[in-house]
């Protein structure tokens, strides 16, 4: 395959030069925001107690439309060098995560952003008033818990530094495999905001995207979060709405991700001193039940799913463990999905079991869900609790093989690559230029004034309707 020559270079971006379009992020105040329209998708049903599924069904319409499933096309260099890059092609690959606060002085202003999403905290259209008062309430009381938290693992989050890697390990991959392309980082409460990863895009007339988010499974929560503020820049931009995207929307079914996993579970049962005894415990990040009932999140199927193949690949390689799925992690008073980490590891104790295995699956990178939740408190309960070996699997982080796969899924979504809001007539070319928009409802105006009245048109009117 012949690889597209132009510079490829990840983005230095300035956080202090930094400006923003959205309304509902709140940055430190030695960064100016421009704040801007609403959000573009209406939000229903509250966080703190189910509700509507219009809203979710319309961003799961947009996702159906806009998505192009990676496993749809196959790999095939042929057909990606001549359907899809030109010499003139300039190919970016934009990695979206969550973000973390980099100081302690961060994290009030990371939670107000996070809260401040209605992904994460779902008011009905008649509350939404209250979005940012009240992240700014649960923000403020739920700072010093998260600090402490942060200050256990080193004063802050690793997310933005290991993203980084993730970035440039995966633009050497794709080099490797004959791709040059732009890498992006793109977070979504904290530095760098997917916000200004799109300005980059701009800014480098990039002419091909595809769209990777580092969660292995689709949320709501975290993939649809992103995305929606991808759509609602795409589609106020007249050079983003026709620029040919792929958006991979979940990942987990892939073989090199599935390999992965197990190669480093396999790795890690090896520690203990009776492997076939451990238990292999599945954590994964909960969201509140209301999100799955409710509003058709993907994101439990989903998992289950994840851990069933990941399961089967173990199986095929003589390994028959025992195994569970837990969610970790909730915040505040609503259901969130069960079981609960923390409750299923203590029934583990009293039953007897005494080795097992944690595995964080709903997230690539190490971060403080499993520096400090598992490993520090998670933990301390399981041996309270009667287990007596604890061992844990590293989150993928640079595993080759899994970069690897990630440079493959890539390269698979580039040729469904196609423009979000493609324009389907003229229209919104017009409305770019106001002259050539003014003539042409002038003289459309005139035309059906004209038809309208005609005599013909009357008499039809006349006899088919009255
Ligand atoms: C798949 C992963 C994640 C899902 C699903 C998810 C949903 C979700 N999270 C909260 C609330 C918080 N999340 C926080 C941090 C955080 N969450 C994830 C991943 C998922 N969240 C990550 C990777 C991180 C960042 C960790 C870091 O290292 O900085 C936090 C802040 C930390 C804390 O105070 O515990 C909160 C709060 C909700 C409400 C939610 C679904 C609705
Ligand atoms: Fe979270």
């Amino acid at each position: 395959m012949k690889a597209v020559s132009h510079s490829a270079v990840l983005p230095n971006l300035n956080r202090h030069r930094f400006s923003l379009s959205r309304s509902d992020v709140q940055i430190p105040n030695r960064v100016t925001c421009h704040s801007d329209s609403n959000k573009s998708m209406s939000q229903a049903s509250l966080f703190l107690s189910p509700g509507s599924a219009d809203r979710r069904i319309g961003s799961r319409n947009f996702v159906c439309r806009v998505f192009s499933s990676v496993d749809a096309s196959t790999y095939n260099g042929v057909a990606l060098e001549s359907s899809s890059q030109t010499a003139e092609e300039k190919v970016g690959v934009l990695l979206l995560n969550l973000g973390g606060p980099e100081t302690l002085d961060d994290v009030q202003p990371f939670l107000f952003n996070l809260f401040a999403d209605p992904d994460i905290i779902r008011l009905p259209r008649l509350f939404r008033f209250l979005q940012r008062p009240l992240a700014k309430l649960i923000s403020t009381l739920r700072a010093p818990k998260s600090k402490e938290g942060y200050a256990s693992i080193g004063g802050g989050s690793p997310l933005r530094k290991i993203t980084d890697e993730q970035a440039l390990a995966l633009k050497n991959a794709l080099e490797a495999k004959g791709l040059s392309s732009n890498l992006y980082v793109g977070m979504r409460y904290w530095y760098p905001f997917t916000e200004e990863a799109v300005h980059q895009i701009k800014r480098d007339r990039i002419t091909r995207l595809v769209v990777l988010p580092l969660y292995p499974q689709f949320s709501i929560s975290t993939t649809g979060s992103s995305i929606s503020v991808l759509e609602q820049m795409f589609r106020q931009d007249s050079y983003l709405s026709r620029l040919p995207v792929s958006i991979i929307n979940s990942w987990y079914q892939r073989k090199g991700y599935l390999k992965s996993m197990a190669d480093l579970i396999e790795k890690e049962l090896e520690s203990f001193s009776e492997p076939k005894e451990a238990m292999i415990f599945f954590s994964a990040h909960g969201v509140p039940v209301s999100y799955v009932e409710n509003a058709g999140d993907p994101y439990r199927d989903q998992m289950e799913e994840c851990i069933f193949l990941i399961m089967q690949e173990l199986k095929a390689r003589g390994i028959n463990n025992e195994h569970t799925l837990a969610y970790q992690s909730r915040v505040g008073p609503v259901q969130w999905l069960k079981p609960y980490t923390d409750e299923v590891l203590v029934e583990l104790g009293k039953k007897g079991v005494k080795s097992l295995l944690a595995v964080p699956v709903s997230f690539v990178s190490e971060h403080i869900e499993t520096l400090e939740e598992i490993d520090m408190e998670y933990r301390e309960l399981a041996l309270e609790s009667g287990i007596q070996n604890w061992g844990r699997v590293p989150a993928l982080g640079l595993t080759p093989s899994f970069i690897t796969d990630l440079a493959d899924a890539v390269i698979e979504a580039l040729p469904s690559a196609a423009a979000i809001y493609a324009p389907n007539n003229s229209s919104s070319e017009d409305m770019d230029d106001p002259v050539k928009y003014f003539v042409k409802m002038f003289f459309g105006s005139v035309l059906a004034f004209m038809l309208f009245f005609s005599p013909k048109l009357i008499s039809a009117f006349r006899n088919h309707v009255i």
